[in-house]
């Protein structure tokens, strides 16, 4: 069976669902394919059953802390796996239901389950049907990458997927990957009670980041407990009596830790090999990332690639951006582009780390004249008040143009006070401007006007 349609989306990620909302709008019969779980990554594996967990291990974390607040408890914190896990389960099924509702409902909309694949530019098939359309989208995502590493076809280890069905603290966690992934695991399941070990092959923790950056994360995972190797350029596994043993032959520290549970949290691949992309003709990097021009449009006229699969960025924000980059263009006559875009994140460690733009090492290569602001979160009220004294604030700026170039907010509340300077950038306005707004007090935001005070210049690198 042959169905024609004016467009059709493949996946229910962050993108898909609510460009299908304006193609539909528009008056355009589309298909959305989803194969597996609406709303994708982010609502089922992603974010939001991580955040859930990042949440009950603060309130572990602060429980235990009690005392610190004179707040004295009845007895020792204790943690309920099961109950941990359903609240996560509840958060995001209540999400993916809302998703699938949504597009069910939604006129003009066919949702169509099941594995989509091309037989040409613009032919998918979906079991025996073929669809056809003159756009389609793919907002195909990505998943755990599992590396040919020694001995890993002998253990069982876990994946951002697979760990969140635990319903028992694990005795000893291993982690695979000191980056987003495995800090954000290996802190919420620390502050669940397991014995918790990093394994990073790079010289430090999350190494995107600034030196000061991974030296002060480190420093807050250490002071709660967590082992942290480093350097560990020979990772290898063996089934173990009491679980795996993992090969950490660093350049220090014992050879092998042995853990009860192993999760590789080592990048993610796009899953585009079995999409069919060759019978379409379209083009993937040697990562197997689609390739897009700076609108999104692939090469293949007709086809757009959009969220994690197209390379050009890897969180839900920019997925979502993707989708409105493509809408924008194609139904209200825009030429918006992927390359205005200001790179914003966060790590959702405790403190959180906010970041925008450029890293201070991006800065100092691009050979600027820099003016840079440190400070501390123990001389920021806000989190004095809160004990909460971790981290520090840091922003860069160009001396000539007086833009902000980035900054990191590594500390309390600092995924939300980051949107302050990143609102300001994407305002296009420089930092004398910021400098003139009258903050709320006590916040951790109302310190950003006295760092740009404090802005001092620094040397260029090389
Ligand atoms: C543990 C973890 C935590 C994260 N935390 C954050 C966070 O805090 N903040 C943040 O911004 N980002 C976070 N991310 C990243 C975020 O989840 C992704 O960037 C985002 O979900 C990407 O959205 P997407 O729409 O590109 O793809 P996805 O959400 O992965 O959706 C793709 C969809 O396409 C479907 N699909 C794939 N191939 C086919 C096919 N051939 N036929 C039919 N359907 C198909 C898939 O089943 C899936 O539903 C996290 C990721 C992980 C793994
Ligand atoms: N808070 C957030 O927004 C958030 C949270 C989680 C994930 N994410 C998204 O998911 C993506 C993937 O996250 P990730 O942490 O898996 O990947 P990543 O690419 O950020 O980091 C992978 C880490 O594993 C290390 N590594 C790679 N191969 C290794 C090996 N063989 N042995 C030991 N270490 C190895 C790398 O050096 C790196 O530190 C991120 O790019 C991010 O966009 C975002």
């Amino acid at each position: 069976m042959t169905q024609d349609f004016d467009a059709i989306i493949v996946g229910a990620g962050q993108a898909g669902p609510s460009l299908a909302a304006r193609l539909t709008a528009a008056g355009m019969k589309t298909a959305l394919v989803e194969r597996k779980l609406f709303g994708g990554t982010c609502v089922n594996t992603g974010c939001m059953p991580t955040k859930t967990l990042v949440a009950s291990a603060y309130a572990a974390h602060l429980a235990r802390r009690g005392a610190d607040f004179g707040i004295v408890p009845a007895g020792p914190v204790t943690i309920d796996m099961k109950r941990v896990k359903a609240r996560a389960d509840t958060v995001s099924t209540k999400a993916r239901t809302n998703v699938e509702t949504w597009l069910r409902g939604m006129d003009g909309l066919t949702v169509i389950e099941g594995h989509a694949r091309f037989e040409g530019p613009d032919t998918l098939r979906v079991g025996d049907t073929l669809l056809t359309a003159p756009r389609i989208f793919l907002n195909v995502g990505g998943r755990a990458s599992v590396p040919d590493m020694p001995g890993v076809g002998t253990v069982d280890f876990l994946t951002n997927t697979s760990i969140l069905q635990l319903d028992a603290v694990p005795r000893h966690l291993v982690v695979v990957g000191g980056s987003y992934i495995g800090l954000e695991f290996a802190q919420m399941h620390r502050r669940f009670g397991a014995e918790v070990t990093v394994v990073e092959k790079g010289p430090r923790l999350i190494g995107r980041e600034d030196e000061d950056v991974s030296d002060a994360i480190r420093d807050i995972l250490a002071a709660e407990g967590i082992a942290v190797r480093t350097d560990a350029t020979c990772i290898g596994f063996k089934p173990h009596a009491d679980g795996v043993a993992v090969d950490v032959d660093c350049t220090s520290g014992e050879p092998t830790v042995v853990g009860s549970h192993v999760l590789l949290a080592v990048g993610r691949r796009p899953n585009t090999d079995d999409l069919g992309l060759d019978a379409a003709g379209v083009k993937r990097d040697a990562r197997g990332y689609i390739e897009v021009d700076d609108s999104l449009a692939t090469n293949v006229p007709g086809i757009w690639a959009l969220g994690d699969c197209n390379g050009r960025g890897a969180f839900t924000h920019t997925a979502y951006n993707d989708y409105e980059i493509v809408a924008a263009n194609l139904l209200d006559g825009a030429s918006r582009r992927v390359s205005a875009r200001i790179p914003g994140y966060a790590l959702y460690i405790d403190p959180p780390l906010g970041r925008v733009g450029m890293t201070e090492a991006e800065a100092r290569r691009s050979g600027r004249n820099l003016l840079v602001s440190k400070r501390p979160m123990t001389r920021v009220g806000r989190a004095i008040e809160k004990d909460e004294t971790k981290g520090f604030m840091k922003i860069v700026a160009d001396q000539d143009t007086k833009r902000i170039l980035g900054a990191a907010i590594l500390g309390t509340g600092g995924d939300e006070a980051i949107h302050g300077i990143l609102d300001m950038m994407n305002a296009g306005a420089d930092y004398p401007t910021l400098q003139w707004a009258v903050p709320i007090h006590p916040t951790v935001s109302e310190l950003i006007p006295t760092m740009l005070g404090d802005l001092r210049p620094v040397g260029r690198e090389g």
